[in-house]
């Protein structure tokens, strides 16, 4: 196969699908993107449909090989990177799913955490899967569908119901429904997987009353998941790499030094710090959890994940309408009154690290007469910074951060350079933003296409990663000291677990 070859990478998102062709360089030759609509049947609800998911994925691979005037009988492999966490459940006989996808945001499962938190379990799940007993996580999702879902326990049980996470599902779609499997990045987010002995736990299992007979086999990153079926494409497409959205953006951003950290600003923002072969437990509600495993040897990362990041820029457009487009966020924030104090608390789906409040919800504090549109924008765009703020003093305070912290950023909020410069002052430390910002797609490419062998090897595509710009610090240290003030005492109030 000639190291010339292009991929395919597969980035299934929380608000839209991307597909993107990579050229061997990294430039990219053809892409295609499309959103899908969101479903929020009641309150702190979030879900999916997985057949709109579907459709958007064959739409935009089909673009994108178009648009780079490629016939998918040239390309040597695919990758496929997603939205973690969030639960399919389809039944094998038709490969239907039997209720909406449940969104890694969607809350409906706080009580069934509560009462496995007063019953004294969380250690165990900690232990084993290095997260926390949050509604976030894969495993409650499953559970509520096999109690509400009529039938589903009966199937589940007779080995008719197949479980994934969108990896999963697409995988299985795209093979025809011959192969069922999943990588570790994406299993290690379940709930039920054990990330020390990388495989499932069976005791979680039973303790939430999920047939193990539901889930995928676990595979490695860059491996070999199946072909895809020739009557979708064209051609049999070998997809050979698979990762979470976060940790294939961890690939992407070449943060394979232990102490690299990249932090990825998406509907949620969610930063992570390699810790390399040392699953580091955390003290300070930071989530253990799978870097990368290559070559059957598991890489660690240490993970501080916020819920709501471009999420509220969306809320500016679709709840109060203040923008028509996310990207005019920036020139509203820009000209809002510097005397004005108000502070947003995005907690709409609750907040994540290093609070873990399920039950919390938004709040924006320091309303005057004067304030209007433009205090709102820089208020959402401003809870970015201080959110990501508090998470890396957890990682300081984990003691994972041992040299001068310098943040690689992508997603799509870092397109706005005045979220990046206020993201710098919060911090007091520099914030690089890549020339690619399609990282998280890069690295599922990256995986693939070093599975197939027409890649470079990690050093080499390490040595490829470039600066577009790095924001320095401005701000006046008395100043930021005193926005963060604001801010600790916004949470505080939001807090319902004070
Ligand atoms: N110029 C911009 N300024 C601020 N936010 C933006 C801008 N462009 C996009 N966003 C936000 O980024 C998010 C989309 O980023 P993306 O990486 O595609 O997310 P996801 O993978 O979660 O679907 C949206 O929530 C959107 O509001
Ligand atoms: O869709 P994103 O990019 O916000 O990523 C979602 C995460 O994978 C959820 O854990």
């Amino acid at each position: 196969m000639s190291r010339e070859a292009p991929v395919l990478a597969i980035d299934q998102g929380t608000t839209s699908t991307r597909a993107i062709v990579f050229a061997a360089d990294t430039s990219i030759l053809g892409q295609a993107q499309q959103e899908f609509p969101q479903y929020f049947p009641h309150a702190g609800w979030v879900e999916h449909d997985a057949e709109e998911i579907w459709e958007s994925t064959l739409a935009t691979v089909r673009g994108a090989l178009s648009q780079a005037r490629l016939q998918a009988g040239q390309l040597p492999a695919l990758g496929i990177t997603n939205q973690r966490e969030t639960v399919v459940v389809w039944d094998r006989r038709d490969g239907k799913p039997i209720h909406k996808a449940i969104v890694w945001q969607d809350r409906r499962t706080a009580g069934l955490c509560q009462e496995l938190k007063e019953a004294g379990q969380e250690a165990r799940f900690t232990a084993s899967t290095g997260l926390l007993l949050d509604p976030y996580f894969s495993a409650t999702k499953v559970a509520w569908l096999l109690d509400e879902v009529e039938g589903a326990r009966e199937a589940a049980e007779a080995g008719h119901l197949a479980f994934g996470t969108i990896d999963s599902f697409l995988i299985w779609r795209l093979t025809g429904g011959r192969q069922h499997l999943t990588d570790a990045t994406n299993a290690a987010r379940t709930l039920l997987f054990d990330i020390h002995r990388q495989a499932w736990d069976a005791e979680l299992l039973d303790m939430l009353r999920i047939p193990a007979v539901m889930l995928p086999e676990v595979r490695d990153c860059a491996d070999d998941f199946g072909t895809c079926d020739p009557a979708l494409f064209g051609a049999a497409i070998p997809i050979r790499g698979v990762a979470g959205d976060q940790q294939a953006a961890t690939v992407g951003q070449a943060c394979f030094e232990t102490g690299m950290m990249k932090s990825t600003y998406g509907t949620g923002c969610f930063a992570l710090i390699n810790t390399g072969e040392r699953a580091v437990a955390s003290t300070h509600r930071l989530l253990t959890t799978v870097a990368y495993r290559l070559d059957g040897k598991t890489t660690y990362a240490l993970e501080g994940s916020i819920f709501v990041a471009g999420a509220a820029v969306q809320w500016l457009r679709d709840g109060l309408g203040i923008i028509e487009r996310a990207s005019d966020s920036s020139a509203l924030a820009e000209t809002a009154d510097p005397e004005q104090q108000v502070v947003m608390v995005p907690a709409f789906v609750g907040l994540g690290a290093p609070h873990w409040d399920a039950e919390a919800r938004g709040a924006i504090f320091g309303l005057t007469r004067g304030c209007g549109p433009k205090e709102f924008a820089l208020a959402a765009l401003e809870s970015v910074a201080f959110q990501t703020r508090d998470l890396i003093e957890a990682v300081r305070a984990d003691g994972a951060l041992d040299k001068d912290l310098v943040l690689r950023v992508d997603g799509g909020m870092t397109a706005s350079d005045w979220t990046l410069q206020r993201l710098a002052d919060i911090l007091g430390a520099p914030v690089d933003r890549p020339t690619v910002l399609e990282t998280t797609a890069l690295g599922a490419a990256w995986l693939a296409g070093h599975a197939a062998g027409v890649w470079p090897d990690k050093a080499a595509f390490a040595a490829t990663w470039k600066l577009d710009r790095r924001f320095e610090p401005q701000m006046a240290p008395d100043l930021r000291e005193r926005r963060l003030a604001l801010w600790q005492d916004a949470v505080r109030r939001t807090l319902t677990t004070r």
